[in-house]
């Protein structure tokens, strides 16, 4: 049977009304939310990424392959917060989250209050992003399995209340092996693999090419290899630890699918041309899009 989400926090229940600041969104009367239901009750899938560039080509991507008929321009629903871009079509919502884990976590938290709020039924929330691959050709799709930390441990940390806090953090199962199976026979490769989500794009990830970096050439391969031959890791994004601990917590499905720009096993500048960029960042949409075709037709 279909359920709303449920959030594990006692102290929504005695708040009267809510301002998701971020979003710019106002929950008035949290006792009766029928309007911001009319809004959004329909979402089922949360599909975010960090630039709104990328999110705005998904959203006009899955407006043509859902058949959605709109020929205007995707309005930014959350413009007015200056901070991410959340475009809505059909049942799907595209939202930026920026660079990390901090900034996505703040729209995460907003995000699952919204489909709370709303009352969206099973809502799924995809990550569709970019990464540097370890071992893999560039233009591999990654979908994660078990996500690891810097320290390489399948989990998230977080410091509340002056304390460490230690989440597990996996991605759904059922969405892990559906995002999978949706991308076989395509002419690029499709794998589940586990993934190490950094709080750093350069001394977090072993690059040498940062402001600071005090280890070796040596040291960072050597790394690079214990993630790949001891903790099945294929690519590296900055993410997935804080993504999969969240979601997991709220018991909201979640699957992260990401294609990698670069082999870090032969080096660490991005350099490839915006055009490969470009068709790199469309191949988890293809997936994702037929993601969603797979699950509506299932419950329609
Ligand atoms: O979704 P995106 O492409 O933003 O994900 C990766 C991980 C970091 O957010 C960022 C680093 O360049 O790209
Ligand atoms: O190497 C890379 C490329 C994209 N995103 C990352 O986090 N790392």
């Amino acid at each position: 049977m279909a359920q709303s989400v449920e959030l594990k926090n006692p102290h929504l229940n005695k708040m009267s009304q809510d301002y998701l600041y971020h979003l710019a969104l106002n929950v008035p009367n949290t006792k009766d939310t029928r309007d911001i239901q009319k809004r959004f009750g329909d979402v089922k899938f949360i599909c975010m990424g960090g630039t709104a560039s990328r999110m705005l080509e998904l959203a006009l991507f899955l407006r043509e392959l859902l058949g959605v008929k709109d020929n205007s321009e995707p309005e930014d629903l959350c413009r007015s917060g200056n901070r991410y871009a959340v475009y809505k079509v059909g049942p799907v919502l595209c939202a930026s989250h920026g660079v990390g884990m901090s900034t996505f976590s703040v729209v995460l938290h907003e995000l699952l209050k919204l489909v709370r709020y709303a009352k969206c039924q099973d809502p799924v929330f995809l990550r569709i992003g970019t990464c540097g691959g370890v071992g893999v050709p560039p233009g591999t799709v990654v979908v994660t399995k078990e996500a690891y930390n810097g320290y390489l441990r399948n989990e998230h940390e977080i410091a509340i209340l002056g304390e460490k806090v230690v989440r597990p953090a996996n991605f759904t199962a059922d969405v892990v092996k559906d995002l999978v199976a949706c991308g076989l026979g395509d002419n690029f490769k499709t794998i589940e693999a586990n993934t190490m989500a950094t709080e750093c794009f350069y001394e977090g990830q072993g690059r040498t090419d940062g402001a600071v970096c005090n280890y070796s050439e040596e040291d960072k391969m050597q790394f690079l290899r214990k993630c790949h031959d001891e903790k099945g890791i294929r690519n590296i994004e900055m993410e997935a630890t804080m993504f999969s601990s969240l979601t997991n917590l709220c018991n909201v499905k979640a699957g992260d699918i990401c294609v990698t720009l670069i082999d870090r096993l032969k080096g660490d500048q991005v350099e490839i041309s915006m055009e490969t960029k470009s068709e790199y960042e469309h191949r988890p949409f293809i997936i994702v899009g037929r993601y969603i075709q797979k699950i509506l037709a299932s419950t329609t």
